[in-house]
């Protein structure tokens, strides 16, 4: 099974408006709210995929029940530990530039904590659990760190969409991928990428520490991934950029679901860059149709220094 762990999930309320001027008010032409959460939004697309998963973490409030029953409405099958403070709202701004004002999220009790650790104790070798997004203020910074000792204990694989020492601290425990876009791989060695060769020569040193795979998401610019054995390249789709919120957590999705189905790093990349751009094409994630129209655009080249 995989499971994806979202601590601080979200309404994501979209707003959209020509231009914002800040210091006025402004009216919106449009607005909508989604359950949001970068593990959340995994799990919506391993289910576009029809890859079997379930959504942990916790919620909390009317804004948790909103979260909760918009994933029962899409079939997503969820096991949330439930909390007394409510779940953020995060506001995504789309006007003359996309601007995203997250919240900072509630307060998670140690009982609260206790009731979800509890869920890992069913682990087993042939589990995923994907962590992703931010953590609440009232955790240790070292909760992701607990998880994965008590994922590793149980022989699980783990994946972490996290940045700066928090990513290079896992990597000893050797995450199934890891998937830095191309800035932060930058931020994580403190140096300027110049180029491709320069971004595979980095990419490689998350490899040598332990990842097992390395994604490298570049926007419109494509992705690479590197393995042990070879380096791939890909192009961009072009299309129509609608919404770019989760296109990242959207190729964490494809890569890892395909990979769980088929154990094929070329085959996983290819899904992961087609629901990268699927997402970044749609409204809101991708759904299977989108995903479908943009995998035969996918041309993965062998990447050779
Ligand atoms: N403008 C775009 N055009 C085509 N494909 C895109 C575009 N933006 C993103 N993608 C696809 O989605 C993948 C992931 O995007 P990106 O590099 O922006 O991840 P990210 O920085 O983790 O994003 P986010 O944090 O916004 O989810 C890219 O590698 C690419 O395949
Ligand atoms: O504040 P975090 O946890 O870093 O990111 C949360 C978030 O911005 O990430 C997702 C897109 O990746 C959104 O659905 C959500 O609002």
């Amino acid at each position: 099974m995989i499971y994806t762990v979202t601590v601080n999930p979200s309404i994501d309320y979209i707003v959209q408006l020509k231009e914002l001027t800040l210091g006025e008010v402004n009216r919106m032409d449009y607005d909508a709210k989604l359950p949001g959460g970068k593990g959340i939004n995994v799990s919506r697309i391993l289910r576009e995929l029809g890859q079997d998963n379930i959504a942990l973490g916790f919620l909390g409030g009317f804004t948790g029940d909103f979260v909760e029953e918009s994933l029962k409405a899409k079939n997503l099958k969820t096991k949330f530990t439930h909390i007394a403070a409510d779940t953020r709202i995060n506001v995504k701004v789309k006007a003359q530039d996309e601007t995203e004002i997250n919240g900072k999220g509630p307060e998670i009790s140690s009982e609260e904590v206790a009731v979800f650790k509890k869920q890992f104790d069913k682990l087993t070798e042939n589990d995923v659990v994907i962590l992703s997004g931010s953590l609440v203020p009232s955790l240790s910074k070292d909760f992701y760190f607990e998880l994965i000792e008590l994922i590793r204990n149980k022989g699980a694989n783990f994946v972490i969409d996290t940045t700066g020492e928090s990513l290079m601290r896992t990597l000893k425990e050797h995450p199934l991928v890891v998937k830095p876009n191309h800035h932060e791989l930058a931020e994580l060695f403190g140096v300027k990428l110049n180029g491709i060769p320069d971004i595979v020569k980095y990419g490689k040193k998350l490899l040598d520490l332990g990842a097992k795979h390395v994604l490298i998401s570049m926007a419109g610019d494509g992705g690479l991934l590197i393995t042990p054995d070879k380096v791939y390249y890909s192009k961009a789709p072009k299309g129509t950029v609608i919404n770019s919120v989760g296109a990242g957590d959207s190729m964490i999705g494809g890569f890892v679901g395909t990979f769980a189905a088929t154990k094929n790093s070329l085959e996983s990349f290819r899904y992961g860059l087609a629901c990268g751009s699927a997402t970044a094409f749609s409204e809101d994630l991708a759904d299977r149709a989108k995903i479908d129209e943009i995998l035969p655009q996918i041309k993965i080249e062998d990447y050779k220094n």
